[in-house]
């Protein structure tokens, strides 16, 4: 196999697409090498003493794990110095971080979350870090949270890194999701798959079913059918996985299709599901999409949404195009 890695890759599509000018190419770099540091963190697991909470909340009112805090302090220590930045922002943190004056400035803007899957960390499960860069507004001076509040459709790229049996990078730039392989012996970030598809037609769901009795008809619904089988309305038999991290269960969907969905729900209507808007729905809705599949909040595409809020949340149905046109027709029922 020929070795392309990381930035052979980002300088290739530079010269096909002419997408990636050299400060995002080396912003995405820097991202990669942060996960990197994730990763080898990750897997030292009690031995380097990151497992076990923090003994803190985050501004969702969630426990903070050890890891979670360190992963952000990676990414945010790391994009400080690349010089490619004007501003962060992080499930972690309440709000914005604009890069300190003492370090060089740069014109776009990075979100991520540094650390998603925390409940799986203590049990050895697959977990990931997940990032989405946007351009910052033309004119934008001291950044504030409002230069965030752009529709996900205007991210230049997008990704995660996923820390399981192996860790990888998935990236797009808005051609295509390209997956890269961590190899541990030269710590390089190796393209293992170009141009990812989701197939259109899927037998396999994730949902957190614990949740049934709280579901919205449409949402119940749907779920019925699929339980129903090859003799029920859809006429097939499906499987049902579901691994409590959004990285691994998107993975999965990239790697051999599926839907995924975190609905609203009835317990309490001012909060729309669990997943947050910017740093974990647009940036897999960006890499779903360039991958052929659909992502909607169950009316309207994801990448549509224009934000208000820096932590918002919001319904995500997302996968093989065929499952997620189905339960958005039933939603607009
Ligand atoms: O607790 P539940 O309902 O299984 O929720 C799992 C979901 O929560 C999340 O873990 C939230 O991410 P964080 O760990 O970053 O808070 C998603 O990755 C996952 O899909
Ligand atoms: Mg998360
Ligand atoms: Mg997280």
């Amino acid at each position: 196999m020929k070795r392309i890695s990381l930035t052979q890759h980002l300088i290739e599509q530079q010269r096909q697409h002419n997408s990636i000018p050299a400060e995002l190419r080396l912003l995405i770099e820097t991202v990669g090498r942060a996960c990197k540091t994730i990763s080898h963190a990750v897997s030292k697991g009690a031995l380097g003493e990151v497992l076990g909470s923090a003994g803190s909340e985050n501004v969702q009112g969630e426990v903070q794990k050890k890891l979670d805090i360190l992963s952000n302090e990676i990414l945010l220590e790391a994009n400080e110095w690349g010089g490619h930045l004007a501003a962060m922002a992080s499930e972690e943190m309440e709000s914005i971080h604009p890069i300190p004056n003492r370090y060089p400035q740069g014109e776009y803007l990075l979100l991520f979350d540094p650390l998603d899957g925390s409940s799986n960390i203590d049990i050895n499960v697959s977990i990931g870090t997940i990032f989405s860069v946007l351009k910052a507004p033309d004119g934008m001076t001291t950044p504030t949270e409002k230069d965030f509040m752009q529709p996900g459709r205007k991210q230049v790229a997008a990704g995660y890194a996923i820390y399981g049996p192996q860790s990888m990078l998935i990236l797009t730039t808005g051609n295509g999701v390209h997956a890269f392989t961590l190899d541990r012996e030269t710590g390089s970030w190796v393209l293992t798959q170009s141009n990812m598809q989701i197939p259109v037609e899927t037998q396999e769901y994730a949902i957190n079913a614990s949740n049934a009795r709280h579901w919205y008809p449409p949402v119940t619904r749907y779920i019925n059918e699929m339980q129903a089988g090859a003799t029920g309305p859809l006429k097939k038999n499906y499987n049902m996985r579901w691994i409590a991290a959004m990285v691994a269960d998107v993975h999965r969907i990239l790697t051999r299709g599926g839907i995924f969905m975190y609905p609203a729900d009835s317990r309490d209507t001012s909060v729309p599901g669990k997943l947050r808007l910017m740093y974990e729905a647009n940036p897999m809705a960006l890499l779903v999409e360039q991958a052929g599949g659909l992502a909607t909040d169950g009316k309207q595409a994801i990448l549509d949404i224009q934000p208000t809020k820096l932590h918002q949340r919001v319904p995500v149905f997302l996968g093989s195009k065929v499952e997620v046109e189905r339960i958005t027709a039933y939603n607009q029922e």
